[in-house]
């Protein structure tokens, strides 16, 4: 059993009778899942070391594909054009444009500055260089590093410190306007001035986009997110409004958790 509230807010997202299984696994990893995700809005996903947080948040764009053998069974609805993304002919290029990722680490390419950038926008066959400098400015200045590489876009990406290479990895992803982004832990390797800015940043995105972001960190899941899902084993325990849930939890499992009696 979970609680899941009813949400007024528009939907981008909707799981559906979800279970996902790793290759060669009998037992699904993540069980009967059903999860509203609100536009333009965050929503964090919490709960213990192992209970599927980031195997949730791959699926909504279908990462577990690169490995073969893993296995989807139900829906992920994505409102914008009304599609089940596990379906088999989803364009899996197409989908990470319209849903991008961050991970833990940054990933940045083995190219200058403003390669980094204009790489998803060359791949979807721009080539005008005076539209291509404008769109990778713009998503420099949305990942707020702008001034701080403006400069210099023609270095390598990897002279850029930690933090940099963060915003530049949320600047990689936003420059082809997604709907959605799911952050994997985004600041745990980075120092808490990085982690501030990358925080001010999710805030600001959400003003042109959705947010799914995996976090240990329940002061952060409390600062920055409107709606929060706890997991455990494999399963959705409860999904609410961030400010209730941390107050008045309505499933033992999720008080249990959030007053830090596991973890
Ligand atoms: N590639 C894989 N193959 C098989 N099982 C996996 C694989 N990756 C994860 N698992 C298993 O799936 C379950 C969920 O793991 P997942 O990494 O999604 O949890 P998590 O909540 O994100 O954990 P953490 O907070 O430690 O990152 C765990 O039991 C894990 O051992």
């Amino acid at each position: 059993m979970s609680t899941i509230i009813t949400m007024n807010d528009p939907l981008e997202l909707e799981v559906k009778n979800f279970n996902f299984f790793y290759a060669g696994k009998n037992e699904p990893n993540l069980k009967s899942v059903d999860m509203p995700i609100a536009k333009k809005k965050v929503t964090a996903l919490i709960g213990p070391s192992g209970c599927g947080k980031t195997t949730l948040l791959r699926s909504f764009n279908r990462m577990h594909d690169l490995y073969p053998g893993n296995r989807y069974e139900g829906e992920i609805r994505f409102h914008n054009d009304n599609q089940n993304l596990l379906d088999k002919e989803i364009d899996l290029i197409a989908l990470r444009m319209k849903i991008g990722m961050i991970f833990q680490k940054p990933t940045p390419f083995p190219m200058s500055i403003f390669d980094n950038v204009a790489y998803g926008l060359r791949l979807q066959g721009l080539k005008d260089k005076k539209i291509l400098a404008e769109k990778v400015e713009k998503a420099l200045r949305g990942a707020a590093l702008w001034d701080e590489v403006k400069d210099r876009l023609k270095d390598g990406a990897s002279a850029l410190s930690g933090g940099q290479q963060q915003r530049l990895c949320i600047a990689r992803a936003v420059a082809v306007e997604p709907d959605v982004l799911l952050f994997d832990e985004p600041t745990s390797a980075l120092d808490p001035i990085s982690t501030l800015a990358i925080e001010q940043l999710i805030i600001e995105l959400k003003e042109q986009l959705t947010v799914i972001i995996v976090t240990h960190n329940l002061q952060q899941a409390a600062r920055l997110s409107d709606y929060t899902a706890f997991m455990y084993l494999g399963e959705l325990i409860e999904l609410g409004a961030t400010k209730d849930m941390f107050v008045n939890p309505q499933e033992r499992l999720t008080e249990e958790y959030i007053t830090g009696r596991f973890g």
